[in-house]
């Protein structure tokens, strides 16, 4: 009873879960044992949708899995050990990788390549022989740079299909109507602002004049408001002191991503949330890949919106994106070359 009404007052409170349809899914978490893969998987246990929940790490995950089966909702959970990939993977039709290192003061998400890089090309090959229709959603950072990896992987394997390969980018999309809520005064909710481009410093694109809220802030305040929303992962970083990055509201997020999606695989219309993904906006300018307004639907991404109107400023921080986001995609290219 708990967790259903934990559920239902997620729902009221943040509308980050809907279920709206009743078909349900196999999920599985790489990663499970981690940071922000513990909490997810909690999440995704207390998420109607998901029918099956797999939790996969090289350690830990059979732990995470005996814990949250003990919860009161009608799902499977089953944990597999560093040797259980192919079974882990066997049916499931989401993916969600939170598999990798995470940042320590004084690191960029590109730090993290050299590491992150491999982790996410292995598990991306196995997903390709295994579950080759399944829906791949990257948290590992640098995001920028992983999606296009998980890409070349799957297209080497020739099992590339671009409508089913997401960055997860909605912590952005959360802190920006956070923080736009606490510079306005108004609940999160009334604030919701596309957030454009990557998922890193100035690759992270807010478009706070779509916004009724965000169209009137200026000077100072749109400066301050603007670099919390690029570096508020830094935020996080520094507040732990070395102990890791963002865990709790990427969970929150990667879950709210996941119940979008599939709500979308379901048949559910009109499902629209900023994403990571292959992508013709810019790719007249070498830029393959690019978050925007996507809708979700029975074959993942059924539509790529244009980022619509931009303020001056808007433009400018458009134009600093691009060069950024076309250099850590053409590493994450490089790598899988
Ligand atoms: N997309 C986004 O907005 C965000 C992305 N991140 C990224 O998410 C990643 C994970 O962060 P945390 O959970 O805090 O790190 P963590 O270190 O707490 O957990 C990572 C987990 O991955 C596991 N792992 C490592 N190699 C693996 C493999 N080959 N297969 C399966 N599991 C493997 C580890 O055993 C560990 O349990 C980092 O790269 C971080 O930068 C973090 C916050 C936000
Ligand atoms: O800052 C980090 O390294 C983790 C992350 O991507 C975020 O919190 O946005």
């Amino acid at each position: 009873m708990y967790a259903r009404s934990a559920a239902r007052l997620l729902s009221a409170q943040t509308r980050a879960f809907s279920t709206s349809s009743a078909r349900q899914t196999k999920v599985a978490v790489l990663g499970a044992g981690g940071g922000i893969g513990q909490p997810l998987s909690l999440l995704l246990k207390i998420d109607p949708l998901v029918s099956s929940l797999s939790l996969y790490d090289i350690r830990g995950a059979p732990g995470v899995a005996a814990d949250v089966s003990h919860i009161d909702t009608d799902s499977a959970v089953k944990g597999y050990t560093a040797d259980q990939l192919d079974e882990a993977l066997e049916g499931a039709k989401v993916i969600v990788i939170p598999a990798g290192v995470p940042r320590k003061p004084g690191m960029t998400r590109d730090d993290l390549f050299n590491t992150n890089a491999s982790i996410v090309r292995d598990l991306a090959a196995s997903v390709g022989r295994v579950a080759p229709e399944a829906n791949i959603l990257v948290i590992s950072n640098p995001v920028n740079s992983t999606i296009p990896i998980v890409a070349k992987t799957l297209e080497k394997a020739g099992v590339f299909d671009p409508r089913r390969v997401f960055g997860v980018t909605t912590l952005d999309v959360v802190r920006a109507a956070r923080f736009l809520g606490e510079v306005s005064g108004s609940d999160p909710k009334n604030t919701v602002v596309p957030v454009v481009g990557g998922h890193s410093g100035a690759t992270i694109v807010p478009l706070l004049s779509q916004n009724a809220h965000g169209k009137g802030i200026s000077g100072d305040a749109y400066e301050k408001l603007v670099y919390r929303i690029q570096f508020g992962g830094d935020e996080v970083v520094k507040a732990k002191d070395g102990a890791g990055s963002a865990t709790l509201s990427m969970a929150y997020a990667g879950a709210k991503f996941t119940n979008a999606l599939l709500r979308g695989l379901n048949g559910e219309k009109g499902v629209i949330t900023p994403t990571f993904v292959k992508s013709d906006l810019f790719a007249s300018k070498g830029v393959d890949f690019f978050s925007s307004n996507v809708e979700l639907g029975i074959n993942g991404v059924e539509k790529i919106y244009p980022i619509g109107p931009l303020s001056a400023e808007e433009e400018k921080l458009l134009e600093a994106c691009l060069p950024d986001l076309k250099k850590n995609i053409d590493k994450g290219y490089a790598f899988v070359a």
